[in-house]
């Protein structure tokens, strides 16, 4: 007969089992946390690539001297906005604004100054339009202010606000450059003045040069004239 003697006692059988589970326990720890370390990676990199997206996407339609929308942009709302405007029924005014004898200050006091007081007429513009308005630089010292819902009324009202303040503003922070600053407006309103996108900028153009004739620093509307 043979004997049956058991290679390890009951106690030791425990005692190897309850190894065994707090290795896998470990081993399991070590998997989670190699899965949160490659989650938190990953995550930083789809932060950094959403936060760089957003970066180029801002880059592409800001104008960078004043921080306002550019050209592009503004053509590509301006259909946008006219095409909702046609749709709801709402009016849509366009304001064009160009710096006074804006030569004047480069020529005097330097190009760096210039930029600078386009920085202040930025600025200003900013701080005067509503969440919805969309403020461009369409070129050199030309801004343009699209204004959804907006008649040509409370359009020149409201662009005869920013003029006063723009005229009342010292021009550069540090009193450096021109005491005074002011600029022309001329104010449109779809499809009043102009029935498309060109036929409302060439509206609200024309209005412009007529302020320039008339001796700057005013606004005048379309259909004014
Ligand atoms: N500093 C600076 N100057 C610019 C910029 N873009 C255009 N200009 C200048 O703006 C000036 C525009 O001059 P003009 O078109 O003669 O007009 P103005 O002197 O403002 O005269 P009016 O418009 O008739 O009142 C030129 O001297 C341009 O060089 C810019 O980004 N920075």
């Amino acid at each position: 007969m043979r004997l049956c003697v058991p290679l390890v006692t009951q106690d030791e059988l425990v005692g190897m089992l309850h190894l065994e589970g707090l290795a896998a326990q470990a081993k399991l720890r070590d998997e989670q946390e190699q899965l949160a370390v490659s989650l938190a990676e990953q995550l930083a990199l789809a932060l950094g690539n959403a936060r760089l997206r957003e970066s180029l996407r801002r880059q592409s339609v800001l104008d960078p001297l004043t921080g306002l929308f550019n050209r592009r942009y503004f053509e590509e709302t301006l259909r946008r906005e006219l095409a909702r405007s046609r749709r709801m029924a709402s009016p849509l005014s366009l304001v064009v604004l160009d710096v006074d004898h804006f030569k004047r200050v480069n020529d005097g006091y330097g190009h760096a100054t210039g930029d600078a007081v386009l920085r202040t007429i930025a600025q200003l513009v900013r701080q005067s339009i509503r969440d919805c308005d969309v403020a461009c630089r369409y070129g050199g010292e030309e801004l343009v202010i699209l204004m959804p819902d907006c008649a040509q009324q409370d359009a020149a009202r409201r662009a005869e606000a920013l003029r006063a303040d723009i005229a009342g503003a010292p021009p550069m922070p540090d009193g450096a450059g021109p005491d005074t600053i002011t600029a022309s407006f001329g104010v449109a309103e779809f499809p009043i003045h102009g029935p498309d996108a060109e036929a409302l900028f060439r509206a609200a153009d024309r209005a412009l040069y007529q302020a320039k004739r008339e001796g700057r620093n005013r606004v005048i509307a379309a259909g004014q004239q």
